[in-house]
């Protein structure tokens, strides 16, 4: 705790107990004290450091991170963590490194894709770290279009193995995180082919170097794909390229639990659907969206703390600065950031209990949530990683010019977050596959076929077609019943009018391909439907503690109010709501901000975040920011010598220069 908390004012003015606040926000007690204790725990280990990270090389920050990982592993192992714990260990050692595939990807494509006899041999491997693996999927030519991809594996029944190649420059593996130069496995995805015949993309479990010096194997040529977006951030992951020529691997090296190549070579699929092949991307990308919510939070935490301490210009009769966070401006870019944060942590919550029980339904044989499994995390991927990247260079603005130094943490988090954007699923993509599905639903709604989970909303299309919001009041935005009809009217009313477009045009793919920036548009109204519905449900629970229920209500309602108001077009255009009634929205908005403001710290407090995790001089816990950012300037390797390197060679020979000159003028 702080000596001197500068921002004791604030905290003082809160409504709310903030540490009901933080059982919330995590989940349980439970869940705050691991939290808690693991936060501490590399926060107070030097091993862990990482102040200077923007001002290592790439060498340097690879063998830190090999460094952070091992010694990491070793506290697991030695303190006897939990699985939760060293998870959340890793999580708040907060440096991208190969572990994350090992664990987030390798690990689940084994799982959900091997047999159990496959499971019983190579999980206690990977388990130990006896193996390091990594998920090589996308090609240098082909990413999005998975069924594109080009590397072989042909069977060769004379040897009861697959021969895995790499038949074109196009065909090399590229981006696999962990590959470049830490992983001694890989989940390498190719091309079936046996007796001839081509049977589209499967996994296999390749070896790629040598467990006793790490050369490459035979065959294997592979590296790092080089380096990246910003300073420290993703360089500290090893993204690598591989080839194969002709390398050869046992049979059952083949993924088979959804199908299989026997002994003769004969291809047998099991009775599931195929997309259970990407089943490793649907896990990954419900952990990606409770990922977003601490990425938003981080940002939003430090720029709502700033933003209390930072003061510019005075009162009219000379009295004290005003504190940034006061002007309605700040309050209206930076609150419904913090509420957006709250938001996404609760839909990840929910989409983390939805892909549990999808996952319980697929061993029981039931596939019948598979495509809602699929439609809300490519969905809630997509659109909370946007809103996030965009929130952390807006919280970087918020900061004013010190956001922009590398100390206050917001360059490195906005490098190292918007490749989520993109991997995992380009998200336009990932849109368009929510949009797909939303067009199948509006198809299916004439014959009488009744839409089920997320989409059940759509089954009302009779009323939500011609209802009208009964707003006519500002107050009466408070009310979850009006916020909710209005957001379900325009997502299902844009979703038909897609529809309708579509059906018009020669045929339903073109119509597809020329309403696609449409199409976006209702798969995200279907989507931030989804974010409010389960923020409102969320709040509609019991929730003990002081004021926090209060909270959250005025949090959800600034979220909803807020994208009304961004959208307002969006509602205009399909007649769900009235000018006025988007104009009654926004003066709601206005004054729900009034309500946030007092409690805007120690908001941001409950998320319970150490100074280590935070990184960042201007986020400081004590809000004692000047002297930090003054002390911080001082460590940069320029201020290592009063007079610079390069001095003599170029800096004095100039000023001398111009002083002869200047002296035979
Ligand atoms: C400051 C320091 C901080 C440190 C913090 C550290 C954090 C570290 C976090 C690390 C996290 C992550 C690391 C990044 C790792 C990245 C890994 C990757 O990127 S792996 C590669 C991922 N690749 C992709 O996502 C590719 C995207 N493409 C696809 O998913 C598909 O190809 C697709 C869906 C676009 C198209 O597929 P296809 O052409 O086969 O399908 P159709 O469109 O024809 O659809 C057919 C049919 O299938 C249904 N479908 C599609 N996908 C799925 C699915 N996943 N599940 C279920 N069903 C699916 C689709 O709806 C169609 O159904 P139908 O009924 O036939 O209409
Ligand atoms: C940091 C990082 C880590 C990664 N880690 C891994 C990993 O561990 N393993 C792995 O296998 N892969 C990994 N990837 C690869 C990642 O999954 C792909 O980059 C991602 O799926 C996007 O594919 P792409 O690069 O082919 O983009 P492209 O599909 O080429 O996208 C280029 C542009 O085309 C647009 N576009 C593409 N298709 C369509 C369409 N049908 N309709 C409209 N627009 C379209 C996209 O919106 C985008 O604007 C990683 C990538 C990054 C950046």
């Amino acid at each position: 705790m702080a000596e001197v908390d500068h921002l004791a004012a604030e905290r003082a003015t809160a409504r709310f107990d903030v540490e009901e606040m933080k059982v919330a926000w995590a989940g349980s007690r439970h869940a705050v004290h691991v939290a808690d204790r693991m936060a501490r725990l590399v926060a107070s280990d030097p091993v862990f450091r990482k102040d200077n990270r923007t001002m290592l090389s790439r060498k340097e920050l690879f063998k830190d991170t090999l460094r952070k990982a091992a010694h990491a592993w070793k506290r697991i192992v030695e303190l006897r963590l939990t699985e939760e714990e060293a998870d959340l260990l890793r999580q708040y050692v907060d440096q991208p490194g190969y572990v994350d595939l090992h664990w987030g990807m390798f690990v689940p494509a084994i799982k959900g894709q091997g047999t159990e006899e496959q499971q019983h041999k190579w999980l206690p491997l990977a388990y130990k770290f006896q193996i390091i693996g990594c998920y090589a999927q996308t090609e240098l030519g082909h990413g999005s279009n998975v069924q594109g991809l080009e590397t072989t594996a042909t069977f060769d029944p004379k040897t009861d193995e697959f021969v895995i190649h790499s038949p074109t420059l196009t065909s090399s593996k590229w981006w696999p995180g962990g590959l470049g130069k830490a992983s001694t496995h890989a989940v390498v995805y190719a091309r079936l082919i046996t007796e001839g015949k081509d049977y589209g993309i499967h996994g296999f479990i390749v070896q790629l170097r040598s467990l006793e010096d790490h050369s490459p194997l035979p065959g294997v040529t592979l590296g790092d794909i080089g380096g990246k977006f910003g300073s420290g951030a993703y360089n500290s992951m090893d993204n690598g390229v591989l080839r194969f020529d002709h390398v050869r691997i046992p049979r059952d090296q083949m993924l088979m639990r959804l199908s299989q190549v026997t002994r003769e070579g004969k291809y047998v699929h099991s009775n599931v659907p195929k997309q259970l092949l990407y089943g490793t991307m649907v896990y990954v990308r419900q952990s990606i969206v409770a990922d977003a919510s601490k990425a938003l939070s981080r940002a939003v935490c430090i720029a709502v703390r700033y933003s209390a301490v930072r003061k510019q210009f005075g009162s009219q009769d000379g009295g004290p600065e005003t504190q940034v966070l006061n002007y309605k401006t700040q309050q209206s870019r930076l609150f419904p950031l913090l509420a957006s944060a709250y938001a996404f942590r609760f839909v990840g919550d929910w989409l983390n209990w939805l892909y549990t029980d999808v996952t319980q339904k697929l061993e029981a044989k039931d596939f019948s949530t598979l495509q809602e499994a699929h439609a809300c995390t490519a969905g809630l991927k997509a659109v909370t990683t946007s809103v996030t990247a965009d929130a952390i260079e807006e919280c970087r603005k918020l900061c004013g010019g010190h956001g922009y130094l590398n100390s206050s943490g917001l360059p490195e988090l906005f490098a190292v977050y918007v490749p989520a954007c993109t991997y995992e699923g380009d998200n336009v993509v990932l849109l368009l596959q929510v949009a797909r599905i939303l067009m199948k639903t509006v198809s299916q709604l004439a014959s009488g076929k009744q839409p089920v989970g997320t989409m059940a909303y759509m089954g009302k299309v009779q009323y939500l077609m011609q209802c009208k919001s009964a707003v006519s009041s500002a107050e009466d935005w408070l009310n979850p019943d009006a916020i909710q009809e209005a957001f379900e009217a325009r997502a299902l009313r844009m979703a038909v009018n897609c529809a309708q477009n579509i059906s018009q045009a020669a045929s339903q793919e073109e119509g597809f391909y020329e309403r696609s920036p449409d199409l976006l548009e209702a798969a995200v109204a279907h989507i931030q439907l989804i974010i409010v519905t389960k923020f409102i449900e969320k709040v509609h629970q019991e929730i003990p503690g002081h004021g926090v229920k209060e909270q959250l209500q005025a949090l959800c309602n600034v979220y909803a109010l807020y994208i009304l108001h961004k959208h307002l077009g969006d509602f205009l255009a399909t007649g769900c709501i009235t000018p006025r009634q988007g104009a009654l929205a926004n003066e709601q908005l206005g004054k729900l901000y009034a309500q946030v403001r007092p409690n805007a710290v120690a908001l941001v407090d409950a998320f319970n975040y150490t100074d280590h995790y935070l990184g960042s001089v201007l986020g400081r816990y004590d809000g004692d920011v000047y002297p930090a950012l003054y002390e911080e300037a001082w460590k940069d390797p320029l201020n290592e010598t009063v007079v610079p390197e390069g001095y003599h060679e170029y800096l004095r020979p100039l000023i001398k220069q111009q002083q002869l000159k200047l002296s035979r003028l």
